[in-house]
């Protein structure tokens, strides 16, 4: 294995009562293609933010590019660059498509503005979405939105290699989704991951189109822990009930149905 990119050991996160994250440990090594599944509300946004440095662990410590992190993003720079992929697509209402795609480019870079309109009719093609960068988000349906907010997050500035994460956090980029946008957003993935780029990613998802077609390497987590850990291909072979149940979507089994 490559080196570690991120570590989290023996991290705890509650929320009130509700014990998220109970000493996790998980290690996520440079070039990975990682998915992290497990029921709903088990904490795989919690981690991501964990990752990310927008959320701090109320124990544990968290080691980026080898180095401890102290506090959260906004306290000190990472090592590497990480860039995240939210479950909304949180864009700004008031901005068109391109501006929205461009933003960071529109704020910190000198580029001309006719070169940050290419730059994002590049990124809107490769999601699949030519032709609609004068429209605002309102005019948008909700998978087109999180296409456009996908578009954003893979959107660097040429001129400075810097801007490329080293890392790119996915939280449920094809949920809500049609199986053909899923696909192109899942081939997207891969396509990023495989001709440089961003090499290394966190996907988070439910659904399993997504796990096969983006992860290699997969982890389970429950009651704030990884309970399980695998190649992709381990998913059909293993015997852990856990894994069994979820993938089978039975309500018997280890996993307590909530609701
Ligand atoms: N800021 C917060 N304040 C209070 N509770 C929170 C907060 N963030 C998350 N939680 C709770 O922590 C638990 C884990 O949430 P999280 O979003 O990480 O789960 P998840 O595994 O990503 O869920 P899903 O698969 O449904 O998206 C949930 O019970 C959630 O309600």
């Amino acid at each position: 294995m490559s080196e570690p990119l991120i570590e989290l050991k023996g991290v705890c996160k509650t929320f009130g009562q509700n014990i998220v994250l109970d000493h996790a440990d998980l290690t996520i090594y440079r070039g990975e293609a990682l998915a992290i599944i497990g029921p709903s509300g088990t904490g795989k946004s919690t981690v991501l933010r964990i990752i990310a440095g927008l959320l701090a662990p109320d124990a544990g410590e968290v080691h980026v590019g080898g180095q401890l992190r102290k506090g959260l993003i906004e306290d000190a720079a990472d090592p590497i660059n990480i860039s995240m992929v939210f479950q909304q697509a949180a864009l700004f209402d008031s901005l068109t498509v391109e501006e929205n795609v461009g933003f960071l480019l529109y704020q910190r870079s000198r580029l001309p503005r006719r070169q940050i309109r290419e730059l994002v009719a590049q990124r809107l093609d490769m999601v699949g979405l030519s032709g609609i960068s004068d429209r605002y988000p309102a005019e948008l349906s909700g998978g087109m939105r999180k296409r456009v907010s996908f578009a954003r997050a893979i959107m660097s500035n040429p001129h400075n290699p810097k801007d490329t994460p080293d890392m790119l956090l996915y939280d449920e980029p094809t949920a809500g989704l049609d199986p053909i946008a899923s696909t192109v957003i899942e081939n997207l993935v891969r396509h990023l991951n495989r001709q440089g780029g961003c090499q290394s990613y966190v996907m988070v998802t439910h659904q399993e189109s997504t796990i096969r077609r983006t992860a290699d390497r997969i982890l389970f987590l429950h009651q704030g822990k990884v309970q399980w850990q695998g190649k992709v291909h381990e998913l059909d072979s293993t015997d852990n009930p856990l894994i069994r149940q979820f993938l089978s979507g039975s309500v018997e089994g280890p996993i307590q149905v909530i609701g």
